[in-house]
């Protein structure tokens, strides 16, 4: 199975499970997190959600490059990059906290995911970035207008957008772009990051999570991210995309 989802005291975790390609999100991955989605939004006792990646090296690689290299033209593209579009945009809109715990690398799609979440809990050895300039299309799950949505500072995250690059945990921090870092093992982070929480009423944790989203949704995320996923599309098909896809698949034949 390339995914696991668990309750674990008041919360629920689900974990991408795929190390030897260092957690790239396949349509196995994507369907686990849609029906984790739909379960965790069902849950009225559930405190938190929170997403991380099995093994030590990756939170998440982004989207599964030998799987999704075969979709060649942007029609093809479009339903894969809305279908991830639609799944991370309902786990953004779960009523609860929801926390990306990234255990290792999260780049390209796996950094779209760790936007999508309300925390980012960053291990002082990984590296995140939306590495997708450098395979010549732009972020297409909507990572892009989740961040623009909510960061602090456009300029911060138009230049991470646009730079392309991984960024370590110490300059995330810094930034704001993570919630806080950590150097122990991720459940104990986890559980470190929870405990103020569960002791405040669900309901109000609840409401103050609703206050969060409609100050999205105010900014008008939905259409922000029907014109990213479009975007993407269109440069998905064009043949820089496919050769800069085919160099790191053949990299080390
Ligand atoms: C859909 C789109 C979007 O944003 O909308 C995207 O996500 S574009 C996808 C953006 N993602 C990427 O460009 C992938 C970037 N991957 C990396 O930069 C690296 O793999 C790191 C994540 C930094 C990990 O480096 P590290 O040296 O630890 O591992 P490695 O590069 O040797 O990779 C280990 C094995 O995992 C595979 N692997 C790694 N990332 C993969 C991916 N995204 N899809 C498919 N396979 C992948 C490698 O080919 C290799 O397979 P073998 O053992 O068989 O040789």
């Amino acid at each position: 199975m390339a995914f696991g989802f668990n309750y674990r005291g008041t919360g629920a975790v689900f974990t991408i499970d795929r190390p030897e390609k260092r957690n790239a999100v396949n349509g196995e991955v994507m369907d686990g997190l849609s029906a984790a989605v739909e379960e965790a939004a069902g849950n009225n006792s559930l405190r938190y959600f929170a997403v991380t990646g099995a093994g030590g090296a990756a939170f998440c690689s982004g989207g599964d490059l030998s799987e999704f290299h075969r979709l060649k033209t942007a029609e093809e593209a479009a339903p894969m990059l809305e279908k991830m579009a639609d799944i991370l945009l309902r786990m953004s809109r779960l009523p609860v906290p929801v926390i990306a715990l990234i255990n290792g690398h999260a780049v390209g799609g796996g950094c779209e995911i760790a936007t999508a979440c309300d925390y980012r809990l960053v291990h002082e050895t990984a590296r995140c970035g939306y590495i997708q300039g450098t395979l010549a299309i732009t972020t297409g799950w909507g990572g892009a207008s989740h961040l623009l949505a909510k960061a602090g500072s456009e300029a911060i995250a138009l230049r991470m957008l646009t730079e392309s690059r991984v960024h370590p945990a110490g300059e995330l921090i810094k930034s704001g772009w993570a919630t806080e870092g950590f150097a122990d093992e991720p459940d104990v982070a986890l559980d470190r990051f929870v405990a103020p929480l569960e002791r405040i009423h669900p309901s109000v944790i609840r409401a103050y999570k609703a206050a969060a989203l409609r100050k999205r949704e105010a900014a008008g995320l939905e259409e922000m991210i029907r014109a990213e996923v479009a975007e993407c599309a269109r440069l998905w098909e064009a043949e820089a995309h496919h050769e800069a896809v085919g160099l790191f698949l053949n990299k080390k034949k």
